[in-house]
């Protein structure tokens, strides 16, 4: 049997699967944390993978693939090494010049017709500005300009040739188009200056090359992307992905540019394009809840199914580590609507789970405007596994919602590339399709569904104007 595996750099932690590369049966997987944070030296990732595939995890294994944390910023020197902890997605440092450089090419439609995106803090573009403006000293250093999934493949190869990318990770930097496949050289020096390296784009099926030892290395891409890749997804799939960032995507036969900044343009990684809608707070807010009501993530499931959907008015704006989408770097979390009969621990638990999921509904209503049909949800990520989540997405969404088994699609989807990478072919191998899930939740009451999203929007008016 030939053997490939898959690896999600995600922001929590490294995951990895073996699999069979004919049929994509799991055979084997592992993962390990990483450090808290929103910048994080990448040697605590190359570590978290040394930890993850320890005891042979990958022996026999052919052909590999890396799906990262998208947007994040690894500067790296002539020799090789990083110049300062990567500056991740979730870090909102810069917002500022998030701002001035939306301002410098004209404005928010100027960007989406340039790259497809309208930047916030997230974008790597704002961190390379960031990085110029407020560390001289290091950007001076800077010779190779990464993205997590980049320097790992880079890595796995023994830094050795020039590194890649591709065009999934690539449109998520702010400074590279999908719909023309070609960098903006003038945004990066509008950005930093100058123009330092940058990886090469390669097809989603062109390996990046080979390990020492003789495995394969495929193009690897976004987290977001290698989950698409992972599940699929075809016409009328849209996946709500639930780990630190909320995302609602699909994939879309041509590229979008959305001037209003809600929905990102990106590409995907099989040569199609990826609109998708990106909240800070999703999964921790479910912790987050859980720790202030004096539970664990269990007990705030049997609290949030014991109270009614809407939890009689109380609302929770989560944006407990400011927000991307709507953009607001600074925000921090309200609770709205309290009264004395509704201040429960099973409408605050269950607040907590609409208010993360409306953010999501949200952008699902702004992806159909663009166009984007959805027959079905695909609920995936960590918080995929709460059984409050499970229950009430279909009202908050709106539409029916499956969760795929088994969960960990990003790290699959990585492995599916590798398997397309060895095989040299055309399109990436068809994968078992038992993964197709069960359907799940109280079938999404429209009335509900309604009022819950209604009361979300008139919190966050009242709160933010807007
Ligand atoms: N049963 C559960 N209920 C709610 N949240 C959960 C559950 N299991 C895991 N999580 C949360 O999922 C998150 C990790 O999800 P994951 O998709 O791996 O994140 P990331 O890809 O961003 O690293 C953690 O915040 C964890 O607390
Ligand atoms: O910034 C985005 C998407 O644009 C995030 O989705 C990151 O890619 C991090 O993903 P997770 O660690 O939450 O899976």
């Amino acid at each position: 049997m030939t053997k490939v595996a898959g690896i999600d750099s995600s922001t929590q932690s490294t995951k990895i699967v073996v699999c069979d590369a004919e049929t994509g049966t799991v055979l084997a997987e592992a993962s390990a944390a990483h450090p808290d944070g929103t910048e994080v030296h990448p040697s605590a990732w190359w570590s978290a993978l040394e930890a993850a595939s320890a005891g042979g995890l990958l022996d026999g294994v052919t052909a590999i693939g890396v799906g990262a944390q998208q947007h994040g910023l690894v500067a790296v020197d002539e020799t090789g090494e990083v110049v300062r902890p990567a500056l991740l997605w979730n870090d909102t440092r810069s917002a500022v010049a998030a701002e001035d450089l939306v301002r410098d090419l004209g404005g928010p439609a100027a960007w989406a017709d340039a790259v497809g995106s309208v930047p916030v803090a997230s974008f790597t573009v704002t961190k390379l500005r960031w990085l110029a403006e407020h560390e001289p000293h290091h950007a001076q250093r800077v010779s190779d300009v990464m993205l997590p999934h980049d320097w790992l493949t880079w890595q796995l190869l023994g830094r050795e040739g020039s590194p890649v990318t591709d065009r999934g990770d690539a449109s998520g930097t702010g400074y590279w188009s999908p719909a023309t496949g070609e960098y903006r050289s003038d945004i990066v020096e509008r950005a930093f200056g100058r123009g330092p390296r940058l990886p090469r784009v390669l097809p989603p099926w062109e390996a990046a090359g080979e390990t020492r030892s003789g495995v394969l290395v495929s193009a690897g891409t976004g987290d977001n992307m290698a989950a698409a890749l992972g599940l699929d997804a075809r016409a009328g799939d849209v996946v709500v992905s639930l780990g630190t960032s909320g995302t609602v995507f699909a994939v879309h036969s041509h590229p979008v540019a959305d001037p209003s900044g809600t929905v990102a343009g990106f590409a995907d990684a099989t040569g199609r394009y990826l609109p998708l809608v990106c909240t800070l707070n999703a999964a921790r807010v479910l912790g987050a809840a859980a720790r202030l009501l004096g539970t664990d993530l269990a007990g705030l499931d049997r609290l949030a199914l014991d109270a009614p959907p809407g939890a009689e008015g109380l609302v929770l704006l989560p944006y407990l580590e400011g927000e991307r989408t709507p953009n607001l770097p600074d925000a921090t979390g309200t609770l709205a609507g309290l009264r004395r009969t509704n201040m429960t621990p099973e409408n605050l638990a269950r607040a907590a789970v609409e208010g993360m999921l409306c953010g999501l509904a949200d952008g699902l209503a702004a992806l159909q405007d663009l166009g984007v049909r959805a027959r079905r949800i695909l609920l995936i990520g960590g918080a995929a596994r709460s059984r409050a989540v499970r229950a009430i997405a279909p009202t908050v969404l709106g539409a029916p919602v499956v969760v795929p088994e088994p969960g960990e699609y990003v790290a699959l989807g990585a492995a599916r590339q590798a398997a397309w990478a060895l095989a040299g072919a055309a399109e990436p191998p068809h994968w078992d399709a038992s993964r197709e899930g069960t359907e799940v939740g109280e079938s999404g009451d429209a009335e509900a569904g309604e009022r819950i999203r209604g009361a979300y929007a008139a919190a966050r008016v009242a709160m933010y104007g807007r």
